[in-house]
């Protein structure tokens, strides 16, 4: 019978990569008692004799362990050792060849880079896929393109009802793994059974260290609770009344923590974004050097990401924030959208008009001319943003005359706002600070003593943060816009600078006009 194999943590050896006078067999126990779940022995320049010594003490210390070996490419060494199955890549033994020479219980795994070729590997029989090469290595030459972190779905939306394994390899480490577990859900729920490692574990001196750092993101990965691991709590049933005793809590407590935002944004709206901010309690930084993003992610409360007039440098400064923001759990409002940056980290929040949204969603019922949208937008917004946020495994924010916030279960629809902001540039990129400042103050002010953060992505409610931004922004507009001193947009601006900076949580209260649905 086929031995049943849990494939969450699977080392891949990799010889040449051990530090300097560390043994071999000692860091393949020393893995084993961190929490590695398969090994597979890779020996790309061994000849025969001593691929068969190695993977015949391997063997025996993986037995010790009661972890399965699978071997790379050889048949034959793989029947000598009795090991639990083998690995092949495109190029080896075909799976249904194999199959013939190999014991029944063994099985086999094949490396897949597309869809044709995990197409080729479930018509051929193979009981797990290696999904490769999600972000560049050092450790093998690749000649076909990264699949990257959303890559990942599609391909595993395409083993749903097979019972095929699959596990992601390729670059992966314990920073990015979280990403990686995140950002490879398909869009039917489909995740990832494992991560397959070689450097992040046999290239470091502490291999126990590291494969027990990466076993316990696992599994607080695979324990998490259902909503983004606890980016939202409205499927515990939020109502209206809790949503706006929450939004005063939120504004209560953002003078006080005044909290930094990052924010990489458009040059049109720097300045704009950054005054509107401070008006709310916040304290803008708008860096965008790479060099300084590491520092930057240790002292700031929220990372907003803007794409707009993108130039190379700036690029390179969200790809960087992103990363670092997201090692420090803290929250990131990305807006609107970059499918390359959400390769590499994982937003809190999305948020975006329709026209956004749609080209994000690879919908075609809206487009856009500039950054505005092109007619009514979605027929169904409530459906839209629900399963948005539950691909993008985040908080998902339509703006438009009427906003709509989802976490994936639950919808909230506001109101509130008033027809000037259409005609000021910049509306949709205030909204953003605003979320982004009150996404801080939630993260912040979140209740975390107990909890493991290890499988978390961010700390704090960002649904009722969001809700937060949006509401203080346009009721603070409608204000401004009915001042006797507001003449047309020109006069608006300033007015609504004022109303956003003696705005108090009351007033927000008296003026909400939300739903729930
Ligand atoms: C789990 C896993 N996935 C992919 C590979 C790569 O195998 P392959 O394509 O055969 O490339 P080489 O290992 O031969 O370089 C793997 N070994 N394991
Ligand atoms: C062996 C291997 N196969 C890959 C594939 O894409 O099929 S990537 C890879 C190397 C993985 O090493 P590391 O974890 O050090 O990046």
């Amino acid at each position: 019978m086929t031995r049943t194999i849990d494939y969450s943590l699977y080392l891949v050896t990799g010889r040449e990569l051990l530090p300097q006078g560390k043994d071999y067999f000692e860091s393949l126990e020393e893995s084993l008692q961190g929490g590695v779940t398969v090994v597979q022995i890779r020996e790309k320049k061994a000849e025969t004799a001593e691929f068969l010594d190695i993977a015949l003490k391997s063997k025996a210390i993986c037995d010790r362990y009661n972890v399965p070996l699978i071997i790379n490419d050889r048949i034959d060494i793989a029947l000598a050792i009795d090991a639990d199955g083998i690995h092949v890549g495109q190029t080896d033994m075909p799976v249904s060849m194999a199959r013939k020479l190999l014991p029944q219980k063994c099985i086999i795994g094949v490396s897949c880079n597309n869809k044709e070729e995990l197409q080729k590997a479930l018509e051929n029989g193979a009981d797990y896929v290696g999904i490769g090469a999600i972000y560049a290595t050092q450790t093998k030459d690749l000649t076909k393109p990264l699949v990257g972190v959303r890559g990942i779905g599609p391909l595993l939306q395409m083993l749903d009802g097979t019972s095929v394994k699959a596990v992601a390899i390729g670059g992966i480490n314990s920073k990015n793994v979280l990403r990686v577990l995140h950002g490879s859900v398909s869009g039917t729920g489909h995740s990832l059974d494992g991560i397959a490692v070689v450097s992040a574990i046999v290239a470091l001196n502490q291999p126990r260290q590291a494969a027990s750092e990466l076993s316990e993101i696992l599994s607080e990965f695979k324990k998490g609770p259902s909503i983004f691991h606890g980016m939202s709590s409205a499927a515990n049933g939020h109502t209206t009344d809790s949503i706006t005793s929450g939004v005063v809590s939120l504004m209560n407590q953002i003078r006080t923590l005044n909290p930094l935002v990052h924010q990489i944004t458009n040059s049109v709206v720097t300045a704009q974004s950054a005054n509107i901010t401070i008006s709310i309690g916040a304290s803008p930084i708008m860096a965008t050097a790479v060099d300084e993003m590491s520092d930057l992610a240790t002292i700031c409360g929220a990372l907003l990401v803007n794409i707009g007039t993108l130039t190379p440098p700036a690029c390179a400064g969200m790809l960087a924030a992103g990363c670092h923001v997201n090692t420090w759990k803290k929250p990131i409002v990305f807006d609107p959208v970059g499918v390359d940056l959400l390769n590499k980290w994982q937003p809190s929040v999305i948020k975006g008009n329709a026209g956004e949204l749609a080209a994000l969603a690879g919908s075609i019922e809206v487009t856009s001319k500039g950054v505005d949208t092109v007619g009514n937008g979605f027929e169904d917004p409530v459906g839209f943003v629900t399963a948005l946020a539950r691909r993008e495994r985040c908080i998902v924010v339509l703006t438009g005359k009427t906003d709509y916030v989802s976490d994936g279960h639950t919808c909230a629809v506001l109101d509130n706002g008033h027809e000037f902001l259409g005609k000021m540039t910049g509306s949709g990129c205030a909204t953003g600070s605003c979320i982004a400042s009150f996404c801080a103050v939630a993260s912040a002010s979140a209740q975390t003593e107990g909890q493991s953060l290890r499988g978390v992505l961010a700390k704090g409610d960002m649904f009722l943060a969001s809700i937060a931004g949006i509401l203080v922004f346009n009721v603070a507009a409608e204000l401004a816009a009915a001042r006797d001193d507001v003449k047309g947009p020109g006069t608006f601006f300033p007015a609504l600078i004022d109303e956003l900076t003696s705005l108090t949580p009351e007033v927000v209260q008296e003026h909400i006009k939300i739903k729930i649905v």
